[in-house]
């Protein structure tokens, strides 16, 4: 079932008067599937930014339209944009965005404390999810006082406590050491097969093999696409690291 559909997105950025603007998406189209894990994959300059601030409603597109379980982005009214993103949209971000004078706690139950949720509510939702994830013993501390994973996971929990309908994630593995990427994306692995909806950039093709599905994008456009499908993890990383290495000779992929 089509979740999230990515209908003809264009994108100029028009600078100063007189000068050219710059066209970051040409005419970008693919759809997620309720549940899916698709990971964003492309060169520096590309329009992957662009594309996810674009789908977390923070710009608008020059054409086209993002529909989210049916709702059209663009016919979301000013006054309540910023309660659909933090209510409807979990975001993880390279270098977590947590509040140094909040503890993980509060950090986590800001979007609920936005929405004022009841108190009983915030506390019946926070200790199982900090369990789940792995951090239910770190609540009362703050954030410079664990590390980068465990502020991840932090961020992690911030997003999905308002039971968002998609995750977007952008480099969620760009500030973790190895071992702690590795365990992200064995959470987000995990959160998408309780059913949840991501959508990741990422420039790693170890972490983009975690997703169900990798986009390419070129020059402002999907040029190719990769599903997992039944294969073993060798075999889809084996096929990611090769679509990236035609994408950066600037070849064409052929599927053998
Ligand atoms: N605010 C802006 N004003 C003008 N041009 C912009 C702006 N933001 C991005 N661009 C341009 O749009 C194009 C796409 O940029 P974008 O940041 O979306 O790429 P990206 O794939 O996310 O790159 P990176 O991987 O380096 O973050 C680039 O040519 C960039 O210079």
């Amino acid at each position: 079932m089509t979740f999230m559909e990515v209908n003809n997105l264009k994108k100029v950025y028009t600078p100063r008067l007189g000068s050219k603007g710059t066209e970051a998406l040409s005419s970008v189209n693919f759809s997620v599937d309720k549940g899916e894990f698709v990971a964003i994959m492309g060169e520096s300059g590309s329009g992957k930014t662009t594309l996810l601030n674009i789908l977390s409603t923070l710009d608008n597109p020059t054409e086209g339209e993002v529909y989210l379980d049916g709702t059209p982005l663009s016919e979301i009214k000013d006054k309540s944009i910023s309660r659909f993103r933090r209510e409807q949209l979990g975001f993880v971000f390279q270098d977590f965005n947590l509040l140094d004078n909040f503890t993980i706690k509060d950090n986590i139950l800001l979007p609920l404390v936005l929405a004022r949720t009841s108190v009983d509510n915030m506390e019946k939702r926070i200790q199982p999810l900090a369990e789940n994830l792995g951090i239910g013993a770190l609540l009362d501390q703050y954030p410079y006082e664990v590390s980068g994973g465990q502020k991840q996971r932090a961020a992690v929990a911030r997003a999905l406590i308002t039971e968002p309908k998609i995750v977007l994630a952008d480099e969620p593995t760009g500030a973790l050491d190895s071992k702690s990427s590795q365990s992200l994306l064995e959470l987000f692995e995990s959160i998408h097969q309780e059913g949840q909806t991501i959508l990741m950039v990422t420039h790693s093709a170890q972490a983009a093999s975690y997703s169900s599905r990798v986009l390419f994008i070129r020059d402002g456009r999907v040029y190719h696409e990769i599903y997992r499908g039944g294969q073993s993890n060798e075999k889809y990383t084996e096929k990611i690291t090769q679509a990236l290495l035609v994408s950066s000779s600037r070849g064409e992929y052929n599927e053998d």
